[in-house]
């Protein structure tokens, strides 16, 4: 099956004055549809970059990336095939969020790209009202600003923003990393489900191992720039090749351990966490 996501050759070289310095070298991966394909790797290590070059918002400076075949970059200009279909969601809503925008245009503002009969029919108030009820917030919270909401319902607010054009295919940022632990399991398992329900393929980009297990089918091991090692996560966490994924796998508690903490949840935490109400 082809891919839906082809990544090629990619890099990106940020330069200044004379200095040139590569945040991203070389990086080859590919998503299938249906699937969650996890970036992991220490702070610094271009995970972000990458995000940004595959939603158009940094232009790769080497490379291809395919988006259903198709080439997305024609030098530096990103070619939009499909309005609406690729979305980002990015760590911290408390700056992703424009202060001064009521929820409800900041959830539709995504539908300003669309061409205007499709930019119509997303943008009725049935589905407003459906995709706010969806990520866990209610009808009256539309006319509020960002600053009246916990993180985690701010997280759900960017949530709503992505979904609202229909996308297939989402960059998740690391989208719970700005949370309280038992907030972060519950966006996890609405990332989940939204997935299952609406037929999404992720990118899910995180520096924490368990994150990644619990939300990933594959996954890319990034260290400096390049990819160190790509599997399943299944191959990768049982058998790890390089050296630096299994450095990161050696940080993790056993998969038995009861502590719960910010730094580390446990796959066990997860379902505790989410069987609560939130
Ligand atoms: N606009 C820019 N100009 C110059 N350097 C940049 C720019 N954006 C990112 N970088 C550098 O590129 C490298 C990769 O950054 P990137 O944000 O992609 O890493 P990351 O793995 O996502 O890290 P984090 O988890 O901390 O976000 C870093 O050294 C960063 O400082």
């Amino acid at each position: 099956m082809n891919p839906l996501l082809q990544v090629s050759g990619i890099g990106k070289e940020y330069r200044k004055g004379t200095q040139s310095f590569h945040a991203v070298s070389g990086v080859d991966f590919s998503i299938s549809r249906g699937e969650t394909f996890g970036l992991i790797g220490e702070s610094g290590s271009g995970k972000s970059t990458i995000g940004k070059m595959i939603t158009g918002l940094e232009h790769p400076t080497a490379g291809t990336v395919l988006y259903e075949g198709a080439s997305l970059w024609n030098g530096q200009k990103f070619n939009r095939l499909k309005p609406g279909e690729m979305q980002i969601v990015f760590q911290d809503p408390q700056s992703s969020l424009d202060p001064r925008m009521r929820v409800q245009a900041i959830i539709q503002e995504p539908l300003q790209a669309l061409p205007a009969a499709e930019r119509k029919a997303k943008g009725t108030t049935e589905r407003l009202h459906a995709l706010i009820t969806r990520v866990g917030l209610k009808v009256e919270h539309l006319n509020r600003f960002p600053h009246e909401f916990s993180g985690g319902q701010r997280q759900r607010i960017a949530i709503a923003r992505a979904l609202i054009t229909d996308p297939a295919f989402v960059v998740l940022d690391e989208p719970t990393s700005a949370l309280d632990v038992s907030v972060q399991a519950h966006v996890l398992n609405l990332l989940q489900e939204l997935k299952r329900e609406r037929n999404l393929t992720y990118l899910f980009i995180s520096h924490n191992m368990s994150v990644i297990r619990y939300m990933c089918d594959r996954m890319a091991v990034m260290q400096k720039g390049r990819i160190v090692e790509t599997g399943t996560v299944a191959d990768i966490f049982t058998n790890p090749r390089d050296p630096y994924t299994q450095t990161l796998l050696s940080t993790l508690p056993s998969l038995h351990a009861k502590k719960v903490d910010n730094e580390c949840l446990t796959e066990q935490s997860y379902e505790k966490s989410a069987s609560k109400s939130s």
